[in-house]
């Protein structure tokens, strides 16, 4: 039997669709709009495509939309004046900085430097902590563990008691607030990593498998629990020779046409976790500006 296909590109819609709503509710009443501000250093053309969707994804939702590119040679203390500019405007709810950063800027000292009631992508340690500790009504949460979280929730619902899961990879801004997400839905969960021992054999424990590796195709179907859920949040993109001279494709870390005989429901490459991560950082500011203003936080969840 085939599996359910998670339409993340669809959940991604309703969630944006509150967002809006939550936003146009804002704005008469705090006389301001919610305000993002994505920040940019370098040329990646990959991060450009991804800072001008989020940017567009703001104005559509009616925010106040900044998007700063800073080039390559951008010095550290250039890069945290921006911010501290940033953090003392008012109209600014939320501050992304697009990783990866270029070397030369410490990375860590740049995300601490972000006002945490400010910290959309959840990356700050107060945020952190807030999410380790259980404190959620008060924590911002990364945008791409929440959203993998609303797609698990659209298959098995809020609650994951008695279910194993799986989380491979243990990176502060993946695999680790996923792990996070999914304990505190009550799952039994184990974070796997480049040195764990026959992953294979840890997949296959999963009920609920989230896969956040960054390599192509790794997760194959046999390494899949019969009847399992599974998140693949990888975004890799490799040649496609097919499709022509110098042509590439995006591919996830599962086969997912594999992976698809075996499970019972699996988010596609593109069209899943990824448009979720844009969606919940529009719902992410919309919640920041209502915490600054001291309204109560809404809701986006399914
Ligand atoms: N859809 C979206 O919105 C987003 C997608 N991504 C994608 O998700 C993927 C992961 O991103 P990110 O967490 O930032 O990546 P990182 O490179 O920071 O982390 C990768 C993790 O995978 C582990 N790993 C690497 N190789 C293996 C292996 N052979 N077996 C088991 N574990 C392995 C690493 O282990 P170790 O710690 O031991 O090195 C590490 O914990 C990437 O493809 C990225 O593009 C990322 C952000 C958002
Ligand atoms: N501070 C920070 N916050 C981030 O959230 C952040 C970041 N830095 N750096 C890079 C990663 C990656 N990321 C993605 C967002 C959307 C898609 C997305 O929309 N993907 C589409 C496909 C897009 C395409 O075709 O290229 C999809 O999967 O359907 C993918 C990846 C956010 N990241």
């Amino acid at each position: 039997m085939a599996a359910e296909i998670i339409d993340g590109k669809a959940i991604a819609q309703t969630v944006l669709a509150k967002a809006r709503a939550a936003a146009s509710a804002f704005t008469p009443r705090a006389g301001r709009p919610p305000g993002l501000a994505v920040v940019l250093v370098g040329e990646d053309p990959a991060s450009q495509v991804y800072v001008r969707n989020k940017s567009r994804e703001a104005e559509a939702a009616g925010f106040r939309s900044e998007q700063h590119n800073l080039p390559v040679t951008t010095t550290e203390a250039e890069l945290l004046a921006l911010v501290a500019r940033l953090n003392a405007d008012p109209g600014i709810d939320g501050i992304l900085v697009q990783l990866p950063l270029p070397r030369t800027i410490d990375t860590d000292r740049v995300l601490m430097a972000v006002d945490p009631a400010k910290d959309v992508d959840g990356f700050h340690p107060v945020n952190v902590g807030l999410l380790g500790s259980g404190a959620t009504a008060r924590a911002l949460v990364p945008c791409t563990p929440a959203g993998s979280l609303i797609l698990i929730e659209s298959v098995l619902g809020p609650s994951l008691a008695g279910k194993q899961a799986v989380v491979v990879g243990r990176s502060n801004i993946v695999g680790k607030p996923i792990a996070q997400l999914l304990l505190q839905r009550d799952a039994t969960v184990t974070i796997a990593h480049s040195k764990t021992a026959d992953l294979a054999a840890v997949c296959r424990r999963a009920d609920v498998l989230v896969a956040a590796v960054g390599r192509p195709e790794m997760i194959r179907g046999d390494w899949i629990r019969p009847g399992a859920v599974v998140v693949d949040v990888g975004i890799n993109r490799i040649p496609a020779p097919e499709r022509g001279e110098g042509r590439t494709r995006l591919v996830g870390d599962v086969a997912t046409r594999e992976a698809a005989e075996i499970a019972r429901a699996i988010t596609p490459v593109p069209g899943g976790v990824g448009p979720m991560t844009i969606a919940l950082l529009m719902a992410n500011t919309v919640t920041a500006a209502h915490l600054r203003e001291g309204l109560p936080r809404p809701v986006f969840g399914a």
